[in-house]
């Protein structure tokens, strides 16, 4: 048996401010500080296991020893995430609505993605003033509010699509944010709940024409695994799973742009249009630049690990920016090399900016495949049908904001297809 030892253990009362100061880098900060992949510290008044690296993100993937319910703080699920979606379902609740997620991942609706989303960036183009810098962020949440709504069949009209854009982006852009924004935010659920809450009654009483293949029509007729259909505001909650995320996927093309701009000598690769070179440029994207911190899940019961005590009911968080740049699995991790990607083994808990695991047994994210089309693609756009220009401004970007966004946005002029 492994001998129990006990686990490093931060001194002091309380580190939420210090994680709220330090972002991203919190928990790899303190992994380096203890030597060590697993520390106890205290957020929120209460106290936290933090787990970083290959092993660490296995064992907290294991549904036996792990459970999402109650792991989410009030705050992202006010904002981000929703009441009673799948982010905070276990056992065959999960598996169940899982299912309703990942069979719209097939191969004909990824490539339907990728087409609207090429479109789309043709048609944000066309409509530019070509003289004015324009920035990749907000054009690129309003080329997504478009592709997102296509391709669920939740109806967004033109004239609505700015207020659209906005109001998804307040969910993810709030979680963290205290005041004004963080209450933005949770006005916009509650609209965008309400708005479609509205959508399923009409699906469900005929009075709104739908194809049977979109999300709007397969959440609203979905069966839970006791056979019943969805409450209406259940659904709501699930489609904007869909719509928020895939407008969030701006976030990793604003920083698409920037990578293109710094990293000249890493595009001539993918001017050849290859589909691995495009793949291994949008992995390091992934990789290098940050998005989700970290995934909270809670003991289910206690057990030991690495000779370490994990006791039932505590909060724990994997650390995903941390995990992909760990030194041990990644060499010179500081450095952007989308080449490394080529010996990627496509291990299932090293490279985990959309959670580690399985799809469909696990939470890992459901629009992993989605988000890679919608990547290559952009990609392919910017490197291989236009040309463009990056005016002086602030490139930079914080590890201490969550999310993380370049200063500026990145704003580019002299669009030419
Ligand atoms: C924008 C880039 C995205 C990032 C960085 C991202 C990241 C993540 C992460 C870290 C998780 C949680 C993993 C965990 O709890 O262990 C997650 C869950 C999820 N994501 Fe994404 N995601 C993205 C885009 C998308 C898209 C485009 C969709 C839908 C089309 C989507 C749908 C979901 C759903 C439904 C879950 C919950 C899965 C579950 O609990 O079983 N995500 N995502």
């Amino acid at each position: 048996m492994a001998e129990q030892r006990s686990m490093p253990k931060e001194s002091g009362a309380d580190h939420t401010l210090q994680q709220l100061q330090e972002g991203y880098q919190f928990i790899l900060n303190r992994s380096h500080t203890f030597h060590s992949n697993v520390f106890e510290t205290m957020l929120m008044g209460e106290p936290v296991i933090c787990l970083v690296g290959k092993e660490a993100a296995e064992i907290f993937y294991d549904n036996d020893k792990f459970r999402r319910e109650d792991a989410a703080p009030k705050r992202a699920e006010k904002t981000l995430f929703g009441e009673g979606g799948v982010q905070g379902l276990d056992g065959e609740a999960h598996l169940n609505r899982k299912k309703m997620f990942m069979s719209l991942m097939t191969k004909e609706s990824l490539e339907e993605v990728r087409s609207l989303t090429g479109k789309a960036l043709k048609l944000a183009m066309r409509d530019l003033n070509k003289e004015e810098p324009f920035k990749v962020y907000d054009e690129a949440r309003k080329a997504m509010t478009r592709v997102a709504s296509a391709w669920t069949g939740v109806p967004i009209y033109d004239e609505e699509l700015d207020e659209w854009a906005e109001e998804l982006s307040d969910m993810y852009e709030s979680p963290t944010a205290v005041g004004f924004k963080h209450w933005k935010g949770r006005r916009s659920r509650s609209k965008a709940e309400k708005w479609i809450e509205d959508l399923v009654k009409k699906v469900r009483k005929g009075k709104l024409a739908t194809s049977k293949d979109r999300a709007l029509y397969q959440f609203s007729w979905h069966r839970d695994e006791n056979g019943d259909l969805l409450d209406k505001h259940t659904v709501a909650v699930e489609l904007l799973n869909l719509l928020r995320p895939m407008v969030a996927i701006s976030v990793y093309i604003d920083f698409l742009v920037l990578a293109i701009h710094e990293h000249p000598e890493k595009v001539e690769k993918v001017r050849t249009g290859d589909e691995n070179e495009l793949q291994y440029f949008i992995q390091e994207v992934r990789r290098y630049y940050p998005f989700f911190p970290f995934a909270a899940a809670r003991v289910d019961r206690n057990f030991t690990w690495d000779g370490y005590a994990f006791k039932q009911g505590t909060l724990t968080l994997l650390d995903l920016y941390g995990t992909n740049h760990h030194p041990e699995l990644w060499e010179n991790p500081k450095l952007f090399k989308p080449e490394r990607f080529q010996s990627w083994d496509g291990h299932p808990f090293d490279f985990i900016p959309h959670g580690g695991g399985e799809f469909e047994i696990g939470h890992r994210c459901a629009g992993e495949w989605l988000t890679i089309e919608v990547l290559k693609e952009t990609l392919d756009h910017f490197v291989n049908r236009i040309s463009f220009e990056v005016p002086e401004q602030n490139l930079g970007f914080s590890l201490k904001e969550i999310p993380s966004i370049p200063k500026s946005e990145v704003k580019v002029t002299g669009v030419q297809s």
